[in-house]
């Protein structure tokens, strides 16, 4: 074995400890056996080429350079899945999460086409007729356009209402107008749109026969094929540097009565006729906010995927480290056996586990409602949407948080962009803010939340995800304690209905004390926000725990055993972080906090042991962690002094900064 491919020893010893089969809890993570296989045949047919084709790191090119490397190596994997990967998966793979993994090989930062791919064609495929999606699709699917998602603008994010866009029909010529008319106006931050794409989909207000119908989506074509030249009437540039996506050319764009043609409208919900007669959407009034709804429900697992990237850099390297000493002349202990180490970073892992399994939930419930959609049935899609708003809003921000958490967990070289863990962090905590900030989808839940509120009260039975307010309204006072997984998340939906029962009673006395509606709701909004994260908190509880028992019936009894650990010391840790909540409606005592506490502490000291196999289970390749930290092999010095070598700064021993200014200095008289 050369000094390349040795295992670091400290990691090595790891390996032997783990006490439960590895491959068992990955096919649980991916969702079964084949998913694996198919995933790593995946890997293997686009990653084997070698997917890290940087022979300088982007980090030291230029913002131009950087942007040039992005599309070049955008095209290199674009064609790796054109012409192998698709052979395997088939078409409609295009664009699933194996793939956007593998991505994540090429860049450290993001591809140009990520926005293509996660925003463009779904809202191709989500808000075009058949008709239409004839046209476009096939054309976007084969990159012979590319496409960004144009909502935002300089003034308006938030509130899509407030859009100032605007798409005025022209029955003449059956085009529709497209125009900019304020400078708040412009498009701002769309991904791929400042240089790479060729075509959009707009959000405009639609103007027809003198009146305004809302919001509406359409696709553009802003620049020529063949020349790449911004077309007459569009002003289209790059926004400029940014924390995170600075390979993502986010634009802007301005339309000076830029004519489309009428069927560029994109027509599955609404319709405009050749005379000008809007058709309005017969089935629900915000279907046009499709596209959203789909990618916070891909979100989820982007938190969980990026999350277990964060943790098991951050566990394979506290595995690697020493530091300090327990006893005066002991041997440094790896830094994973401090319990301090052990608290920062389980939690990370059992998180990545319960995001994952309750974005495969999630996912389902999403296919599901479209399914009934189908059929014309829109009655769950309010459920939905409170679902998907809050479950992007909490895993977007646990993972932010966490992934920060796991690199002050590398001390130092966690600083390092070689660790990956500062792009990790800069591109997840843009999550928490774009496709719905997070107090704005906690304040679309709450809505959600309060109407179902009303509709327990006056004794209707309320859909499965808030069903534990039928039960709050059935017993008396506090939820008894019970330290059982199934009693911790029947305290939490306690918590969860007790602070949605504050809200109502909050906004009622406003309301009776003279504030109209509005007022009384604004001035509850910090309790509001509050309340759905509590709803939240105990639908992601609940989910994990349940998926964990029914994934798990038929496992090995060590698999059974180290899940369960990590299920309950995320119930045990969020019990702890919410005494206040918990003593307030519960009938828990100090004693049982002093329990769960020390049961916390046993939990650290019984996954201690598997840590590195459970990160291992995550089976995320090298060239995909792309860290120097956190490599299979552990050889972390190894590679920051590898890493050292690439830096341009160290090409010549002495830099002509020194001829050209420090000399002339040290030189001068005072
Ligand atoms: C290879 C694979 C590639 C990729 C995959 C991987 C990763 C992910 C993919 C891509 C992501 C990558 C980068 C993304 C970059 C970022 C993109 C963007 O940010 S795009 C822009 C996103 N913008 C937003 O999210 C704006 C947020 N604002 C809103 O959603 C709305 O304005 C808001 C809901 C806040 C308010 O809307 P409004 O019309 O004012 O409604 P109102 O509050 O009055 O509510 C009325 C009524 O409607 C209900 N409702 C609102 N929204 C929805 C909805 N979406 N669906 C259903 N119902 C909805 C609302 O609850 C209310 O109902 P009630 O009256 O209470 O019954
Ligand atoms: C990296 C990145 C990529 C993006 N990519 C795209 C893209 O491809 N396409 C696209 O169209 N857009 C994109 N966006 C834009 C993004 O969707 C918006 O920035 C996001 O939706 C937040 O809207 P805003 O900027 O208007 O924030 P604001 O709404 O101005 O938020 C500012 C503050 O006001 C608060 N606030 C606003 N409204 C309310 C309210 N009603 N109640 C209480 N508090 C409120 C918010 O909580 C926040 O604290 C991107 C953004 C980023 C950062």
């Amino acid at each position: 074995m050369t000094s390349k491919n040795k295992i670091n020893e400290d990691l090595a010893n790891e390996r032997r400890k783990c006490n439960f089969n590895i491959e068992e809890v990955t096919y649980i993570l991916d969702g079964g056996k084949e998913k694996t296989l198919q995933r790593k045949k995946i890997e293997d047919v686009a990653l084997n080429g070698g997917a890290s084709v940087d022979d300088i790191p982007e980090e030291y090119l230029s913002a131009r350079e950087r942007y040039e490397n992005a599309i070049r190596k955008s095209c290199i994997y674009t064609n790796i899945v054109k012409n192998e990967v698709l052979e395997i998966t088939g078409i409609e793979n295009y664009g699933s999460p194996v793939l956007r993994r593998t991505g994540d090989a090429f860049f450290k930062d993001i591809s140009p086409f990520m926005l293509h791919l996660g925003m463009f064609v779904p809202s191709i495929i989500g808000q075009c007729t058949a008709e239409q999606q004839a046209t476009w699709l096939p054309r976007a699917l084969d990159m012979k356009i590319i496409g960004a998602y144009a909502q935002t603008e300089l003034g308006h994010g938030t509130f899509i209402r407030g859009l100032e866009t605007t798409a005025t029909y022209d029955p003449e010529t059956e085009e529709f107008v497209l125009h900019s008319p304020t400078i708040t106006s412009y498009k701002w931050w769309a991904g791929g749109l400042g240089r790479t794409a060729n075509h959009c989909t707009v959000v405009a207000q639609l103007y027809t026969q003198g009146k305004c119908h809302g919001t509406h989506l359409f696709i553009v074509q802003i620049r020529d094929l063949e020349t790449h030249m911004p077309l007459p009437g569009v002003k289209v540039g790059e926004i400029g540097p940014r924390m995170g996506f600075n390979t993502a050319d986010n634009g802007f764009l301005g339309f000076n009565n830029y004519r489309i043609p009428r069927m560029n409208m994109m027509m599955k919900n609404a319709q405009v006729l050749k005379d000008g007669t809007y058709v309005k959407a017969a089935r629900h009034g915000k279907l046009t906010y499709g596209t959203m709804v789909f990618v916070r429900v891909t979100l989820v697992g982007e938190a969980s995927f990026n999350l277990a990237k964060a943790v098991t850099i951050a566990v394979r390297y506290s595995a690697v480290r020493r530091q300090s000493e327990l006893r005066p002349g002991s041997i440094e202990p790896q830094i994973l056996d401090y319990p301090t180490q052990q608290h920062k970073l389980f939690i990370c892992i059992a998180t990545a586990h319960a995001f994952q399994l309750t974005a495969s939930w999630l996912w389902n419930t999403f296919t599901a409602v479209q399914a009934e959609m189908k059929k014309g049935n829109v009655d769950t899609l309010p459920e939905l949407h409170a679902l998907s708003s809050c479950l992007k809003a909490l895993s977007t921000s646990d993972a932010t948080a966490y992934i920060e958490q796991c690199r002050f967990a590398c001390g130092g070289h966690g600083y390092m962009l070689s660790s990956n863990l500062p792009f990790l962090y800069a591109f997840v905590v843009a999550t928490r803010t774009y496709e719905g900030d997070y107090t704005v989808l906690l304040l679309q839940t709450a809505r959600f939340l309060v109407k179902a509120w009303e509709q327990a009260e006056s004794g209707k039975v309320v859909t499965p995800t808030v069903a534990y307010l039928n039960r709050h309204f059935t017993t008396n006072g506090k939820m008894i304690w019970d330290n059982s997984p199934e009693g911790i998340i029947r305290v939490f939906q306690s918590v969860a209905a007790g602070k949605i029962s504050l809200c109502v009673r909050s906004i009622r006395n406003r309301i009776t004390s003279g504030m109209d509606h509005e007022d009384a709701w604004l001035m509850t909004t910090v309790q509001l926000v509050n309340a759905a994260e509590a709803h939240c908190r105990s639908v992601i509880l609940h989910t994990y725990w349940n998926e964990i028992v029914r994934l798990t019936k038929h496992s090995s009894d060590n698999v059974k055993t180290v899940l369960n650990q990590l299920v309950m010391l995320y119930l045990t840790y969020w019990a702890l972080e919410r005494t206040g909540d918990l003593l307030r409606y519960s009938t828990i005592s100090e004693n049982d906090i002093d329990l769960l506490q020390r049961q916390y502490e046993e939990l650290l000291v019984k996954i201690r042991p598997n840590a590195v196999g459970l990160v291992d289970a995550f089976d995320i390749r090298d060239e995909i962690l792309q860290s120097t930290l956190g490599s299979y092999d552990g050889r972390v010095y190894e590679r920051l002094m590898e890493e050292v070598q690439k830096n341009p700064l160290n090409k010549e021993p002495v830099d002509p900064s020194f001829h050209k200014y420090l000399k002339p200095l040290m030189k001068s008289k005072i």
